[in-house]
């Protein structure tokens, strides 16, 4: 089965619910050696949202995460969680949140059931409840077959499985994962997003911290984009994808080297209202409203230029095209979203 989106989904750059979760107000995060990391995060995520924390390598991300879970303490600007100030209350805000860090945290040397056991013991779950919620987490996370086995024998998959298992345990209202499906194979995503799905589902708040942009079209309800320690933008991702607005056709070039001459026939051509074009490897990728309709005249343009074409496609715009048109940076991660896009056609 296939995660979707959570049924909260709005076309709002509000949180769908007054009651917030997570509130940081004009945050700055400066590292002693004046690196300023985080500059002035602005965040209102509602109580059961399922929220995404995007941004390219270096962005902050991790730091922002660090400070919403007291880790790390605000240069300036503050941030309540549940209501409790981080700075003011932090173990107010400990007890009533799960952190999965990008390390994991499971002792391999301890069986999943040991690990999960282990975490009740260090979180105060009374006695009596313990092999109940241990039971109920591991069949969450689909480890229940595996439970007496050594963490040591699993694959990176399962092993980031427990962690979010332990996560858990004294049913935190709020979770913050930070890029918890990083070097997971495609079925192993997969996977993943499905459990991630399942514990919104139950009504937990996920503040999700991935570079993924197929992991947030999938599972959020809202996501913001941060850049050089920046929210760029906040939204859903249906709103954000409209926004880029109209078509995008990607065309292939004979020779990339007429990049510049077919850019110039586009935009001397009326084939499109208002154009925007940008080079690819190999061609370029036009934006426009209705541009489906501006394709013969297109096709047209570049005969008469002499720029001869290989390939065409015309698609709705994704976050991808967001994410460049946002930040200007052509994404890495391609590949892998790739791949399981045709895990799940093979599926
Ligand atoms: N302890 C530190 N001391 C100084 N600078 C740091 C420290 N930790 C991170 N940085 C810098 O702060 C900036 C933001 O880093 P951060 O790890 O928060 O980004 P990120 O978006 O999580 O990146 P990634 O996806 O690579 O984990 C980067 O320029 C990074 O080099």
């Amino acid at each position: 089965m296939q995660p979707t989106r959570s049924a909260t989904e709005t076309d709002s750059a509000d949180p769908p619910t007054d009651d917030l979760a997570i509130e940081a107000e004009n945050v700055h995060v400066t590292y002693a050696d004046g690196t300023e990391a985080v500059r002035g995060v602005d965040l209102a995520v509602g109580a059961g949202e399922f929220f995404g924390f995007l941004g390219p390598n270096g962005a902050g991300k991790t730091t922002t995460i660090k400070t919403l879970v007291t880790l790390l303490h605000p240069t300036r600007g503050s941030v309540r969680i549940n209501g409790y100030d981080t700075t003011a209350d932090p173990r107010a805000v400990r007890e009533s949140i799960g952190y999965m860090a990008q390390e994991t945290s499971v002792d391999e040397e301890l069986t999943a059931r040991e690990n999960v056991r282990y975490t009740c013991e260090v979180y105060g779950v009374p006695t009596g409840e313990r092999d109940d919620r241990i039971a109920e987490l591991l069949d969450l996370v689909g480890l229940d077959d595996v439970a007496d086995q050594r963490a040591e024998t699993f694959s990176g998959g399962m092993q980031k499985r427990l962690d979010a298992a332990t996560v858990l345990v004294h049913r935190p209202p709020v979770v913050f994962l930070d890029e918890p499906t990083t070097g997971l194979d495609p079925e192993a995503r997969l996977r993943f997003w499905e459990y991630l799905q399942s514990i919104n589902d139950r009504g937990t708040t996920v503040f999700l911290t991935t570079q993924y942009l197929e992991e947030v079209d999938r599972l959020c309800d809202r996501l913001a984009l941060l850049q050089d320690g920046e929210v760029v933008t906040t939204d859903t991702p249906a709103a954000l994808k409209s926004a880029v607005g109209g078509d995008v056709l990607e065309v292939t070039l004979v020779d990339a080297a007429d990049t510049e001459r077919a850019t110039r026939a586009v935009y001397r051509s009326d084939a499109f209202e208002d154009p925007t074009v940008e080079p690819t490897d190999s061609g370029l990728t036009i934006t426009a409203e209705n541009a489906r309709d501006g394709i013969g005249d297109l096709f047209r343009a570049l005969d008469e230029a002499g720029v001869a074409i290989t390939g065409f496609d015309a698609r709705s715009p994704t976050l991808d095209d967001v994410f460049l048109s946002l930040t200007g940076e052509e994404r890495e991660s391609t590949d892998e979203d790739d791949a399981v896009r045709k895990l799940e056609v093979a599926r």
